[in-house]
């Protein structure tokens, strides 16, 4: 109950009842007055009063003591006084006592005042220095030091020192022109035309073709133990679908080609074992008729014991594999990097995230001592200086690809208002790409799934580009976990029966087996005219893929601006670059405001003006503004989609 400031040598006793003890009764006595004044109600006795007067008496005589002291001590115990809360605090008083332990005690603080008076009086001057009052304007500080920001300058001069050579749209031309100009021999020309059907070299291609590939056949020509040294690494930073494959494709298999040598001298390094596949299809259909043998190492086909075996026997010149395997060989030494020419890293930021096995320094330290062209492939290449480091980059001879807009300005030097250049690289966008942005309430984001229906039914219904005779239509919908793909889609292929049995909806997701997975991503691909085939998916299948997808859905949003470019970048691809429609769907305005801020802010669109896709489904797209207005929660629909909805949340 009491609050007291102990005073070592005193004893304090708080038995208030006690009225003999007269040291322990002056403490508390404020406390007693605030006690009595709280039970005002209650009457209080005669000889309560008497004992408040004789309490009165005694701080009457106690003051009579007081002017007895000197005046400095009296000075000094006022100065204590204020500076002690005495509602909190309360230190016995001396008293003329009975216990002649307490004189001692008094002599001693007396001694302790006279001391303190006899201090200098600078003491003083110095004590009024430490409480100068200032009024309440701020206290003025030292201005502000502004540093550069060192890591932002750090990560953007990654790129200073590289050889740039840039290029635009209009670069595209024949292979007929590439073989007459004696570029690529007659077996590649042969498989580019009749294999792979394609008769035109892509933008990216052509600069390749035209700038490294001269230098590499020049100093192939010289030497051909240092030809890769004195030709140097090529970086390549060009849009999703732009033809990146067959860019760095080409130059090395016109090199390789030139000698049966069937020793390793290519390693493909990419991300994912569906992308290993892809690539694999790509370079066996350029190498057809060729002396060169390709190989795949993937880990989830085969064991490392079997693949060693398998390795021991196959005298491969191109190996096309992931970090984490093509670690596991090299630890194991079933392969050797040493006569080893060129090193690909497809999907290069991803693979440089990877830290998995330490891989890309156990991979440094296997090229050591070779001369190694090192190909750094992405449609969001790095800008980061550490990462890049890490990969030894040829110093005096590193070329960099890199796209001109449409005004022919140099991408790397745009910095607008609306669109700034990422730290940490340049996201160009495709060509022929509609965004649409479409925002549902959020009071009304239950009803997401139906919304998602509704949009599958409307795009089902769209009539398709020239190109896409057959009308089939694939829709990718993206979703930001496992989880959300196995709660969609059941939900899903329900809500879509209802209204339209031409679609079909599958799913890849870690609880399906990779044989499963592969058969929802053959059953998507399948030609069906008509049908609209749609893929729920997570980011797994952000990078790379190259099908005649129509559709994106970016059902849930990616995180970044990377992600981003690589989930729609599986549209509008190659030379199906008018297909692609996307489609962001919002719920209330924080995912719009992240969506301008993360990630729309650091596109590159071709026509920057064109904002169109910028607004909240444009003014033309009337279908889709009526399936994301306010769903009426009275609607037949609505009641019926919310029964379903029962079913699936039991
Ligand atoms: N010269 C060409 N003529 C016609 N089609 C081509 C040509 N080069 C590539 N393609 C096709 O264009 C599509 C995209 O090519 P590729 O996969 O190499 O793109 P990318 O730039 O690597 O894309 P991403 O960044 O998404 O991996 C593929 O279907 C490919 O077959």
């Amino acid at each position: 109950m009491f609050s007291a400031r102990y005073t070592p040598g005193v004893d304090l006793n708080i038995d208030d009842n006690s009225s003999s003890n007269k040291l322990n009764k002056f403490p508390f006595k404020r406390k007693r007055e605030d006690s009595s004044s709280e039970s005002e109600s209650s009457s209080s006795s005669e000889s309560e009063l008497e004992e408040e007067e004789e309490e009165e008496e005694e701080e009457e005589e106690r003051e009579d003591e007081d002017v007895e002291m000197n005046t400095s001590e009296k000075e000094h115990e006022e100065n204590i006084d204020s500076s002690i809360d005495s509602t909190k605090f309360f230190t016995p008083e001396p008293e003329p006592l009975e216990n002649n332990k307490h004189n001692a005690i008094f002599e001693r603080f007396k001694q302790t005042i006279n001391l303190q008076d006899s201090l200098p009086e600078e003491t003083e001057s110095v004590k009024q220095q430490e409480v100068e009052l200032h009024d309440l304007t701020p206290i003025p500080q030292p201005s502000k030091v502004y540093l550069p920001k060192l890591r932002d300058t750090f990560l953007n001069e990654s790129w200073s020192h590289l050889n740039k050579i840039y290029y635009d749209m209009t670069q595209e031309t024949e292979w007929s022109k590439i073989h007459s100009q004696k570029l690529i021999n007659d077996t590649l020309y042969d498989n580019l035309i009749n294999n792979l059907k394609f008769d035109k070299v892509m933008p990216v291609q052509t600069t390749i073709i035209e700038n490294y590939l001269p230098i590499l056949l020049k100093n192939y020509a010289i030497s051909k133990s240092t030809y890769t040294l004195k030709s140097g690494d090529v970086l390549i930073n060009s849009f999703t679908g732009s033809g990146k494959t067959l860019a760095y494709s080409i130059p090395i298999l016109e090199i390789l080609m030139k000698r049966k040598l069937n020793k390793l001298r290519c390693v493909i390094v990419l991300p994912t074992t569906i992308l290993i596949q892809q690539v694999y299809t790509t370079i066996i259909q350029l190498a057809k008729n060729s002396d060169l043998i390709v190989a795949t190492s993937k880990p989830n086909s085969m064991s490392l014991k079997e693949e060693t075996e398998k390795f021991k026997n196959l005298k491969m010149d191109i190996l096309i594999t992931t970090p984490g395997r093509l670690v596991d060989h090299l630890n194991s030494q079933s392969i050797s990097f040493k006569d080893l020419k060129f090193l690909v890293m497809d999907e290069s930021d991803k693979l440089l995230n990877q830290s998995y096995q330490d891989w890309v320094n156990v991979v440094m330290k296997a090229i050591k001592n070779v001369n190694v062209s090192k190909f750094v492939v992405s449609a969001t290449l790095t800008k980061n200086t550490e990462k890049l480091e890490l990969l030894k980059l040829n110093p005096t001879r590193t070329n960099l690809f890199l796209l001109k807009d449409d005004e022919g300005e140099e991408q790397e030097n745009i910095e607008e208002n609306e669109v700034k250049t990422h730290k940490d690289g340049i996201y160009q966008l495709p060509k022929g790409l509609q965004e649409y942005n479409m925002k549902l309430k959020f009071k009304d984001s239950i009803y997401k799934p139906l919304f998602l229906a509704r949009l599958l039914n409307l795009i089902h219904k769209k009539t398709s580009n020239s190109n896409n005779t057959k009308n089939i239509k694939r829709v990718l919908v993206f979703v930001n976990s496992n989880q959300s793909s196995l709660r969609l889609t059941p939900l899903l292929v329900k809500l879509v029966s209802q209204y339209n049995e031409n679609i079909n909806v599958y799913s890849t997701n870690s609880n399906n087996s990779n044989l499963q997975n592969k058969q929802a991503l053959e059953s998507f691909n399948e030609d069906n005219e008509n049908k609209c085939n749609v893929l729920i998916t997570t980011d797994i299948m952000s990078r790379g893929i190259d099908l005649l997808i129509t559709d994106v859905i970016n059902y849930n949003l990616p995180i970044s601006s990377q992600q981003y470019v690589h989930r729609i970048g599986r549209t509008a691809r190659g030379m199906n670059k008018d297909i692609g429609n996307i489609y962001n769907i919002f719920i209330g305005n924080d995912d719009y405001k992240y969506y301008s801020k993360q990630i729309d802010r650091y596109l590159k669109r071709f026509n920057n003006n064109d904002t169109e896709h910028k607004t909240i489904v444009s003014a033309n797209e009337t279908q889709l503004k009526e399936i994301s207005e306010s769903l009426d929660e009275r609607g037949s629909e609505a009641l019926s989609y919310k029964h379903i909805l029962k079913e699936f949340t039991k």
